[in-house]
Order: structure tokens, then C-alpha cells, then sequence
């Protein structure tokens, strides 16, 4: 696992898109992984600028969504659906036969899981999977727990995670999200994580620790050959 110290959001989210921007130079068609969330917003933005820039960079690229709440309907504004889809999809046009999703209205969200996984496999996995950290360390929603699953599940959401900002204002409660599990994130070929956001420097301090917890499932990346943890060290002051 490599760490970069940056100094500002924008400077941890240029690095970021060099990184990104490279490996579609080598393979135009991979699979990226769209976390949602704030802490990618600013390599969205750099994927669109680079988009507008070479309308065909991104043509054939396809997107798979990382994670989504379950029990909101398809109008709420705080799915991860609206989220990718304002920030990146609808950016970068990607074409639907492009982009895999859990659904977000689903009458079975254990078989959501299997479909997505399926999807995964039919691409030979991941190549870039982008990834912000929550304040508990959780990445994707796979939650710090005695155990964790390496494949797309629903998860049982954690209280700091019930207590972000975001839950707050959704207005309906909820308990469950389907997430890819920590092999299907494992097995990409490259990781990024971005730690960026207030409140976020205890979980950074005890991934820095090097140790792999699974109440710190972030730190599991410590066994990825090719993860980058991008710090941006202004929001951790
Ligand atoms: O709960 C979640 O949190 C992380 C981090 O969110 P951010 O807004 O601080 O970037 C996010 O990456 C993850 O997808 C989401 O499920």
C-alpha cells in the first residue's frame, strides 16, 4: 500500500486522476468502480473536464457503482444513484450497457447482491476501484465486525455510520446497504482510496498503524499490491 501526504482536496484529487487517466490510456475498455460520497467529487470533476476535453476518453469505459442504501425509492435525491449519476455518469456519458448498479428500488436485495457479483465475474473483476474511508474506517459499506465478507452482500449498517450527516437527512430510517465485499475490492487490480473530510484523522491514524483489523476494514488494503491511500492532510488539521 503506497500513502501520499497532499497537501490540499485538489491536490490529492489531481493525483488521483493522473493515476486514473493512465490506466485508461491502457485499457480504454476497464471496469471502474464509482464510490459515492464527497471525498471523490474532485476526480469526477477532473474525469469530465478530461472528458470535455477528448470526447472519446471515456467511450468505452464502464462503470460499476460501488454501494447503495437500501429502503429508499428511485426519486430520493440521497441514493448513491443520484449521487454517481449527477457526478459521473451523466458527466462522462456513459452508456448504459456500460454501467452495472445495484438497484435501488429491489424487491430482493440478497439476489441484488448476486446479480451484481455475477456482473463482476462476467468482467473478469474490477481494474480501478475507487474508494473513500468512513469516520469508523469502513470502506464501501463493509463495516468494522469480527468478520467480514469477501463477496457483494447486504450489510447491516453500523451506529457511526447511522449517525453521519447524510442519514441524518434522509428523513427515513435505515439499517441495510448492499455493498461489494471486501474481495471483490481486494481482487481489483488497483485501489484508490481517497481520506479526505472532517472527523476522518482517528480512522487514518489507526490505518497508518499498519496492522489489518477487521474493525478497521480499511486497513486491509495494507494487503493490496497496488492500493493508494491519497491523503489530503489539510482536512485532517
Ligand atoms: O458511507 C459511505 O461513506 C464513504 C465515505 O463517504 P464520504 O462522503 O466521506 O466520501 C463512501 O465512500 C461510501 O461509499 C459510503 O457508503
Amino acid at each position: 500500500m503506497k500513502v501520499y501526504n497532499c497537501k490540499s482536496f485538489e491536490e490529492m484529487s489531481l493525483l488521483g486522476a493522473e493515476l486514473v487517466h493512465a490506466e485508461v490510456e491502457i485499457k480504454p475498455d476497464l471496469l471502474f468502480c464509482a464510490a459515492s460520497g464527497s471525498s471523490p467529487t474532485g476526480l469526477y470533476q477532473l474525469m469530465e473536464k478530461r472528458h470535455l476535453d477528448s470526447p472519446d476518453f471515456f467511450e468505452w469505459m464502464n462503470v460499476i457503482k460501488l454501494d447503495e442504501w437500501v429502503g429508499l425509492n428511485e426519486e430520493s435525491t440521497f441514493t448513491s444513484e443520484y449521487d454517481i449519476q449527477q457526478k459521473l455518469i451523466k458527466k462522462l456519458d456513459i452508456k448504459e450497457d456500460r454501467y452495472i448498479s445495484f438497484a435501488v428500488e429491489c424487491e430482493d436485495p440478497e439476489l441484488e447482491c448476486d446479480r451484481v457479483q455475477d456482473k463482476i465475474a462476467e468482467f473478469a473483476g474490477i481494474d480501478i476501484c475507487i474508494l473513500g474511508i468512513g469516520i469508523n474506517g469502513h470502506i464501501a459499506l463493509n463495516e468494522p465486525a469480527a468478520f467480514l465478507q469477501p463477496d457483494c452482500h447486504v450489510a447491516k449498517l453500523h451506529s457511526v455510520t447511522l449517525e453521519s450527516g447524510m442519514i441524518e437527512q434522509v428523513g427515513v430510517p435505515l439499517s441495510q446497504g448492499m455493498t461489494l465485499g471486501v474481495g471483490n475490492i481486494l481482487a481489483s487490480k488497483m485501489v484508490i482510496l481517497f481520506v479526505t473530510g472532517k472527523g476522518k484523522k482517528p480512522a487514518l491514524d489507526k490505518l497508518l498503524e499498519g496492522k489489518i483489523r477487521t474493525d478497521l476494514p480499511a486497513s486491509l488494503l495494507w494487503l493490496h499490491p497496488n492500493a493508494h491511500v491519497i491523503v489530503d492532510r489539510k482536512s485532517m488539521s
